[in-house]
């Protein structure tokens, strides 16, 4: 029989989640969860979801295979302490959440070892289901962190789904995770929104907004993520943000006395280097 799952907050990640997995060949039905009716109804519009509602005692009556959580972050633990009472002793729960670390120990604490952490790294400034789309993970990482609680079962049912998606898959241990998360992913999303608080405290005399170049757009893309879900990530994984913030600071103070005492070669390095590490992404 084919196997059913179930996806706790039906937004943008969890509607391409549900669209990918429909696209690489998934025949289950997939059930759908989400505080807001009005999203629970486009999602079953736009073909996401084949059924759905609001009240996470839902989860009984679905009986799903996998439970998928991807709601904000800080949602998860409270989800995880009711769909417990709903679910079988066999349903592999998972989660799309952007921090792991801790929240990956107290979810297993709550739901054992058949709970398994991951993390596409693949999104976009958009929120709200009605942008999700099934190619998003396509060649993208994926991140999964299991521990020693780990059952090698639900890890294998996991990685699984997450190649029917498209994504590749690799392992990372959850408190690693959040430390380079922290500083390649979190800290750039805090420093598009604190730049963008910036130039409004220097836009009292003139529109600083008027006047956006090519730069600004590309460098503020992200500032127009969504709010609720990066307090959530900036919370949860609150010690290494600081900790990014605090090194990131140190860098633009470099940077600022450079400029301030005119040292002309040591601003030119400080920048061919950055240029240099840049262009090696590519
Ligand atoms: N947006 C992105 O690019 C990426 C997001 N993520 C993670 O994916 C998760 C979801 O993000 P998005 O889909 O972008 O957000 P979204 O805002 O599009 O969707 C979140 C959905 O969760 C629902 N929700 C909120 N609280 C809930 C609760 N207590 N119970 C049930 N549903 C609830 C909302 O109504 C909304 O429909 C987050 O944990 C985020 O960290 C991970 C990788 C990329
Ligand atoms: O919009 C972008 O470029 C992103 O970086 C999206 C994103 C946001 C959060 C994640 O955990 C992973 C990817």
């Amino acid at each position: 029989m084919d196997k059913s799952l179930l996806i706790v907050g039906v937004g943008f990640m969890g509607g391409s989640f549900a669209l990918a997995l429909r696209r690489g060949g998934f025949q289950g039905s997939i059930y759908g969860i989400d505080i807001n009716s009005v999203t629970i109804d486009r999602a079953k519009e736009l073909g996401v979801i084949d059924e759905g509602g609001t009240e996470l005692s839902l989860t009984k009556r679905f009986s799903p295979d996998y439970v998928i959580f991807s709601s904000p972050v800080r949602t998860f633990r409270q989800i995880a302490g009711e769909i417990k009472g709903y679910i079988r002793r066999e349903t592999v729960v998972t989660d799309l959440g952007s921090v792991k670390g801790k929240l990956v120990f107290d979810l297993e604490g709550i739901l054992g070892g058949r709970f398994v952490g991951s993390h596409p790294i693949a999104g976009t400034e958009k929120s709200g289901v009605e942008h999700s789309f099934p190619e998003l993970f396509e060649n993208k990482k994926v991140v999964i962190t299991p521990t020693e609680r780990t059952e090698k079962g639900a890890l294998d049912e996991v990685v699984k789904l997450w190649e029917l998606t498209g994504g590749k898959v690799e392992f990372m241990d959850p408190m690693l995770h959040d430390w380079v998360f922290g500083a390649v992913s979190h800290l750039p999303h805090a420093v598009a929104f604190a730049l963008i608080d910036a130039l409004i405290e220097m836009s009292n005399e003139v529109d600083l907004f008027k006047y956006p170049g090519g730069g600004f757009k590309d460098f503020t893309r992200i500032a127009a993520s969504d709010p609720v879900m990066w307090r959530d990530i900036f919370l949860e994984n609150k010690d290494n943000i600081l900790r990014a913030i605090d090194m990131y600071s140190n860098s633009l103070q470099k940077l600022r006395n450079l400029i301030e005492r005119e040292e002309e070669s040591a601003l030119t390095e400080y920048l061919r280097e950055a240029k240099q590490r840049r262009m090696s992404l590519e």
